[in-house]
């Protein structure tokens, strides 16, 4: 499914270190690493070991101290629609519609109304939310609220969708649904990927791609492709998750993760 032709991303010796009064050096210290078109990386490692901070730099919210970021060989240079991002909890505005919020990014563009109105309903049917359109964002879950943000990322047609731990506050039979959700949308549509996750199992249930992050300061310490996000798509269940190499590569990243944490 992953081409691997010429990279989307390129992340080259980056360093950030916030510069604060504590003193505790960088946060993230010469991470390295390229992102191929319809890849679907999924990003693990300790708490506070940087994942939100590489997020941030890719999403040109924040400009590194060291290294250089780049997108189709253009350095990150501020924020732009060619990066979506989406985070746990939903940024979008509780008092507007669905739909306005969902149409939002085309508005602020000056797109034409009745094409906003077009592209909206392609997107809230994408994330099976046709019938939600007209309702305030407070009146929805959770999930609806998560579906919601990742239309509004969408619709924008970005490069790279980024996802800081979208699923993290859904509880597991949601988190289970919105799974099922993204995985469809990013086969469907050969989206590229940047998803930050705590769960392990979320990651190689996802990813086509795993990176492992050291603690503090973060730097990659694994990086493999995992097959069992295509296995699920391929067989329509997950019943791939009780399988011998499914859980051998689960204990690994969870040595992994607590040896370092422990050194
Ligand atoms: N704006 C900031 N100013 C100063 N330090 C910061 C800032 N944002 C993050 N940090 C520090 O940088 C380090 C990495 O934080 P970051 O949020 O990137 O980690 P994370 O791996 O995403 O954590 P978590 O998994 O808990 O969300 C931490 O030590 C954190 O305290």
């Amino acid at each position: 499914m992953v081409e691997k032709t010429k990279e989307l991303i390129s992340v080259d010796n980056v360093s950030l270190d916030y510069g604060g009064k504590d003193g505790n050096g960088p946060a993230i210290k010469d991470v390295s690493l390229d992102i191929y078109p319809g890849e679907f990386v999924c990003v693990m490692g300790p708490s506070g070991c940087g994942k939100s901070t590489l997020l941030k730099i890719l999403a040109g919210f924040i400009k590194p101290t060291g290294g250089t970021a780049s997108l189709d060989g253009n350095k990150i240079n501020g924020i732009d629609a060619q990066r979506g991002v989406v985070f746990q909890n939903s940024t979008l505005y509780e008092w507007y519609s669905v739909k306005k919020n969902v149409g939002f990014g085309l508005s602020m563009r000056h797109v034409a109304k009745a094409t906003i109105a077009e592209e909206v309903e392609k997107y809230l049917a994408e994330v099976k939310l046709d019938d939600w359109g007209d309702k305030k964002v407070f009146e929805l879950s959770g999930g609806m609220k998560q579906r919601a943000a990742i239309a509004s990322a969408l619709i924008n047609k970005p490069e790279i969708l980024l996802m800081d731990e979208p699923f993290g506050a859904l509880d597991a039979l949601t988190k289970n649904q919105m799974q099922n959700l993204i995985r469809r949308i990013w086969a469907k549509s050969h989206n590229t990927i940047f998803f930050i996750t705590h769960d392990v199992d979320e990651a190689l249930l996802l990813g086509s791609r795993v990176v492992v992050m050291s603690k503090h300061p973060g730097r990659i310490i694994a990086d493999f492709p995992a097959p069992f996000t295509t296995d699920i798509l391929r067989d329509n269940d997950d019943d791939i998750r009780y399988s011998k190499d499914f859980l051998a590569k689960r204990k690994k990243i969870l040595e992994m993760i607590s040896q370092d944490i422990l050194e």
